[in-house]
């Protein structure tokens, strides 16, 4: 059988959640990821992928993962020009702009969309390897009924061969003995490998979906991190782990204990008690070590999301001497953490002990019984050993569920969380793609309370700008204008009111129809690890040189980037050296600026700029306002207000004064009169604007 490439894995995932997968595939900054080992598949791979092209084919006939879409050329790669399906040449503006799907549905777009997770993404994915789970039942029903080989083997020796002397039925029962040792071997072999390929396959088809899910949350504050990809690891491990076989051999210990009742019912009533009572004892494990386990597991957690925000400090951390609170900081949740392990571990190994005490026990008890019966001649000599053997074959999945238990919860809980990630409602669902937008940007009524609070962050805040305006928001610290700004491009919703981009909500707008048509530039700029130009690219394989240099020139940044000796293709290190901050910024303004869009949103944009780079800003600003773009910017610099025609004052989440510059700046600048003379005078002013 030919063993799945990496595009068929990642075909896979965009079974689950239509992931729209990266032109070329699963490739990393011009590196392939390794291909996976040959070995047998099971056939719910196979099912998989063809429900991977299936889906494909339903997201309106993108390309199948991992191939290279027309005309696509990646970053750095050799471009060649784009064609449509039918091999047409196209150009950019053909492919990017949207086509309406006409009234009776068809026509669709061949666009691409924003990445839309299906809401039943988990039980997609565990459909999708239901045949490799019917496959593993199926091994282990016939292996467990081969464990039967050696006890039956003993009996067989003891009671036939050493009674009739017969060398020539002790040959044949060894050849098959052998024989059912080989076949028991060799199926326990495909049952482990086929849960392997199961553990990677949930995988391949949760993690696109679980990385989206993750990136969404942390965009509205959420802590989870990337705790979820954590989580599905764990999920793997599980699958692949040795509890996951007793789980399967659990369900086939009534059969050995029908078997020790068949040799003596007096045997089977000893083993079935044993049974119950190492049961008893499973139950009080569940109840003794559960919560232990799940404290554990949240403090981990926690310590984890403290030791990621301590690497991105380091710097700072380092600076100011303050590793040993850093550590102190962390190292209290994974004390914690390990207190709560160790407590519940405690309890897990007394019980895990009990249990193999009880097993060891039963296994005397049903030797010494079967001896009495043996010599009352109720049984024979290997019957007896049979049964002792048989019913620790009975007892065992209980003992290894004991000792596998807390493997189990860990499972169950890292399950829990990425079940509940993916149930988060999100306003993914597809949407209509839309013209391009011209660039009328509308804020109505908003209300914004932050998911969670109380508090009022930004409240009533209503502005109409035409395509083409350039507005400042000002206003002192704390008064939500980084707020406002994530609101316009739609990091986070209001909580009531809305913001409208050329008419439509922006919670309408096809999420990446969206994103191309909003450059963004947040107040803390982080860069991706890769090239310049990558950055500037947003990432996109399918941007061609030509758009990369017309952002940049765009943004005033083509000089600054020609400085660097490899240019374009000088490397960004994870701390974005060795650019200073505000090269970064405006790398993360070309970036803002790439693809042609029609709205840009800069928070404080000139907040590590020398005056040559305001001055770049400055011209960087004229040319979006004659190519029609409209502009919002935070700023707490004057100098900027020169290049704007709008002026918003935010104070305390509400409108202090939204107008045209010419009105606002003169108000502005007599109150900063006002104030500076009250300030000399020693009494304070009440806010006019
Ligand atoms: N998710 C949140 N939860 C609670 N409070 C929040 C949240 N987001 C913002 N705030 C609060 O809203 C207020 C406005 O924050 P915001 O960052 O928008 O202010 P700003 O005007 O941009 O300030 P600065 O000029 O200092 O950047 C702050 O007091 C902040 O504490």
């Amino acid at each position: 059988m030919r063993d799945p490439t990496r595009d068929e894995v990642n075909a896979s995932g965009a079974a689950a959640g239509g992931v729209r997968q990266p032109v070329g595939g699963l490739q990393s900054a011009g590196r392939e990821f390794p291909r996976l080992p040959r070995a047998i598949w099971p056939p719910a791979f196979t099912a998989a992928r063809r429900s991977a092209s299936a889906a494909a084919g339903e997201r309106g006939g993108e390309p199948g993962a991992g191939e290279r879409r027309p005309g696509a050329a990646g970053v750095g790669a050799q471009k060649s020009p784009p064609v449509d399906l039918a091999g047409r040449p196209q150009t950019r503006d053909q492919i990017l702009a949207p086509k309406r799907r006409d009234a009776t549905g068809g026509g669709r777009s061949t666009s691409r969309r924003a990445y839309q997770p299906r809401p039943d993404v988990i039980r997609a994915g565990l459909r999708a390897c239901c045949r490799g789970i019917m496959q593993v039942g199926a091994f282990s029903v016939v292996i467990n009924l081969l464990m039967l080989t050696v006890p039956l083997y003993l009996f067989q020796l003891s009671d036939r061969v050493l009674t009739s002397r017969s060398i020539d039925t002790l040959v044949m029962l060894s050849v098959i003995a052998i024989g059912a040792l080989t076949l028991l071997v060799v199926l326990d072999g495909l049952r482990r490998f086929v849960l392997t390929r199961i553990a990677v396959q949930l995988e391949s088809l949760l993690g696109a979906p679980v990385m989206a899910a993750a990136l969404r949350s942390a965009d509205v504050g959420a802590t989870r991190d990337i705790q979820a990809l954590r989580d599905l690891q764990q999920v793997r491990s599980f699958i692949n782990g040795p509890v996951m076989l007793v789980l399967f051999d659990a369900p086939m210990a009534p059969l050995y204990f029908l078997a020790v009742f068949l040799i003596h019912p007096m045997l089977g009533v000893l083993a079935t008690l044993a049974g119950l009572v190492l049961f008893g004892i499973a139950v009080l494990n569940e109840r003794l070590t559960a919560k232990d386990y799940g404290a554990a597991g949240n403090y981990a957690m926690r310590a984890n999301v403290q030791a990621a925000a301590q690497a991105r400090n380091a710097q700072v951390i380092g600076a100011m001497g303050m590793l040993e609170e850093a550590i102190l900081l962390w190292g209290r949740e994974n004390a914690a953490s390990m207190k709560a392990q160790v407590n519940a571990n405690d309890r897990n190994i007394y019980l895990a002990s009990l249990s193999r005490y009880v097993r060891l026990v039963t296994q005397v008890g049903i030797l010494g019984w079967g001896a009495y019966l043996a010599v009352q001649g109720s049984v024979t000599g290997g019957m007896m050993i049979a049964a002792s053997l048989i019913a620790s074959r009975a007892l065992a999945p209980i003992e290894g569920a004991i000792e596998g238990w807390r493997g189990f919860v860990q499972a169950k809980a890292a399950y829990g969380r990425i079940r509940s990630l993916l149930d988060t409602p999100t306003n993914d669902t597809e949407r209509m793609l839309l013209p391009k937008p011209e660039g009328r940007l509308q804020a109505d009524k908003i209300l914004y309370i932050p998911p969670g609070t109380r508090r009022t962050v930004l409240n009533g805040v209503s502005f109409t700008l035409e395509a083409g305006d350039t507005l400042a928001i000002i206003g002192p610290s704390g008064g939500g204008k980084s707020t406002l700004a994530r609101m316009l491009v739609g990091c986070i919703a209001p909580t009531a009111g809305s913001v409208r981009l050329d008419f439509m909500d922006l919670r309408n707008w096809d999420r990446r129809q969206l994103g191309e048509s909003i450059g963004y530039l947040p107040q803390d700029i982080e860069l991706f690890p890769g090239t310049i130009k990558a950055n500037i690219a947003r990432m996109r394989q399918d941007a061609t040189d030509e758009e990369i240099a017309k952002a940049a020139v765009l943004a005033g940044v083509h000089e600054m980037i020609s400085g660097f000796q490899d240019g374009y293709e000088t490397e960004i290190a994870v701390d974005g050296s060795p650019l200073s901050g505000g090269q970064k910024q405006q790398i993360a303004l070309a970036r803002a600026f790439f693809g042609d869009p029609r709205v840009i949103v800069l928070d404080e944009p000139n907040a590590n700029l020398d005056t040559a780079g305001e001055r770049a800003l400055a011209a960087a600003l004229a040319r979006a306002k004659r190519q029609g773009i409209t502009v919002v910017l935070v700023t707490q610099r004057p100098a900027v207000l020169q290049s704007v025609n709008k002026i918003l004052i935010l104070r305390e989440g509400q409108v202090a004064a939204f107008g045209e510059r010419d009105q606002i700046l003169p108000r502005l600048m007599a109150q900063t009169q006002d104030e500076a003379l009250a300030a000399a005078r020693g009494v304070a002013t009440p806010a006019r604007v």
